[in-house]
């Protein structure tokens, strides 16, 4: 569905059943398209993901000088990579919402040096990057806040990199981590870089994806666990030719979800129990909720099992796939509590206020916490206007209260501003609407 209208109504479905065909991951297409970048060599990326945050990374590399093509109508593209150099010195780059174009970009940016500016809509402006920017301005690099510090807009100058070990906080995002792993083995040119995380690292999974696309792309990081990481020196990005992007698995939890809660069966294709990604752990939720998964290469399928459990868990490892969770807990036999969720506060928008309210809309009792949510459904779900907050993930996870589950009966629903979807997956609602028989009105 390209043209949103500005608000869709979703009609109560009594089943969710079929097959949806995933969209490309949005964490490997941006983090693969920037290591195609700087790579050695010529990438061609298949299937990689058509969305707002895959298309700021493109035009942003594209005006740093990066030469790239599609092939046709496809999502197949070619990345000329330029080993570690950008033709551009000089680039004003607008990265809209995506924490994994800004994040990246900025340390790379930051260590090859040069005239940029860096920035974004308005709430990417209240996203942090100050543990990132500290972390590189204390080993020599020149960025500064041209708005208010510790946000961006960011303008970067060239610096002069005096230390190779380093130390990034990791308890408010785990893209600094990332960002600085991608960059490092730009600095890591005639000695090895040690990156030290100080406290508590979130979002472990997403850390996994970063090593797993830096090998693919030649290059191996020492680990310590979750301490300390060294790239050692004279390793440099060798494109490898070809990389395929995994459906994205955050994408994925929505179809299962309603698979678990409104019989299904319901399969996802493109992402499987090889995935790299960490939210397919999301089904281990699912299943813990009593549905039925079974999982292939390259496929998910979900179908429930009765009434759905209330649980009580920690989703530090799948913060995006939990807010499925949130709205599949409307369904439970009790009352279920998300725990370790803070980061949601800095995300597309503060997003444990933004569930509490909009789930309090659906008849839900909520006790919302610094960083956990307990929600008690209601007898019955109440037909509601759901705000978005311009996020994605807000209007795709409450598409599912339109579902009948086995203790509750779904309801109306509109969805305000569904146009958000295009962060990560423009074409949802047709999805969606696909596995339950065209509810759309
Ligand atoms: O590295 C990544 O691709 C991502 C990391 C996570 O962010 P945090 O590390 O900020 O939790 C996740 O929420 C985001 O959607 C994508
Ligand atoms: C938090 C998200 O995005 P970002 O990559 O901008 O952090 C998300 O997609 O849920």
């Amino acid at each position: 569905m390209k043209n949103y209208p500005r608000h869709l109504d979703l009609q109560p479905a009594m089943h969710a059943q079929g097959t949806v065909k995933l969209p490309g991951s949005k964490s490997i297409s941006n983090r693969t398209l920037l290591l195609a970048a700087i790579a050695h060599g010529t990438t061609h990326i298949s299937d990689l993901l058509a969305s707002d945050d895959t298309h700021v990374m493109l035009m942003a590399l594209q005006k740093l000088g990066i030469k790239w093509e599609q092939i046709g109508e496809s999502q197949d593209y070619i990345v000329h990579g330029t080993d570690g150099r950008l033709p551009v010195y000089h680039a004003d780059l607008f990265l809209g919402n995506a924490g994994t174009a800004i994040r990246p970009l900025t340390a790379a940016l930051a260590v090859i040096g040069g005239d940029y500016t860096l920035h974004g809509v308005a709430r990417m402006h209240e996203r942090p990057i100050g543990d990132l920017v500290d972390a590189l301005n204390a080993i020599g690099t020149r960025i500064e806040y041209t708005g208010t510090p510790g946000f961006p807009p960011l303008h970067i100058r060239r610096g002069l990199i005096q230390k190779h070990r380093m130390q990034v906080r990791g308890n408010v995002s785990s893209q600094f981590l990332t960002a600085i792993l991608m960059a490092a083995p730009l600095m890591a040119k005639e000695e090895d870089v040690t990156i030290d995380v100080v406290g508590d690292l979130i979002s472990k999974p997403y850390i996994e994806i970063t090593l797993n696309l830096m090998h693919r792309f030649g290059v191996d990081v020492v680990r310590d666990g979750w301490k300390s990481f060294t790239v050692q020196a004279g390793q440099r990005y060798l494109s490898p030719d070809t990389i395929h992007v995994e459906g994205d698995a955050s994408s994925a939890s929505y179809f299962l979800a309603a698979g678990a809660i409104a019989g299904g069966p319901v399969r996802v294709e493109g992402v499987g129990k090889d995935s790299i990604q960490g939210d397919v752990r999301f089904v281990e939720a699912l299943q813990k909720m009593g549905a039925d998964i079974t999982m292939g290469d390259n496929w998910i399928e979900a179908k429930s099992n009765g009434v759905l459990k209330a649980i009580d868990t920690d989703f530090n490892h799948i913060p995006d796939a939990a807010m499925t969770i949130a709205v599949a807990a409307l369904y439970a036999d009790g009352a279920s509590v998300l725990r370790n969720i803070g980061s949601w506060r800095v995300k597309e928008t503060d997003r444990i206020a933004a569930m509490a309210t909009e789930l309090r809309k659906l008849g839900a009792t909520v006790e919302e916490g610094e960083d956990f949510l307990r929600i008690t459904p209601p007898a019955q779900i109440q037909p509601a206007a759901i705000d978005t907050y311009d996020d994605h993930r807000m209007a795709m996870c409450f598409s599912l209260a339109s579902l009948d589950g086995a203790a509750r009966r779904g309801n109306k629903i509109r969805i305000n501003d569904p146009k958000c979807v295009a962060k990560t997956f423009p074409d949802y609602f047709t999805s969606f609407s696909s596995i339950v028989g065209n509810n759309l009105f």
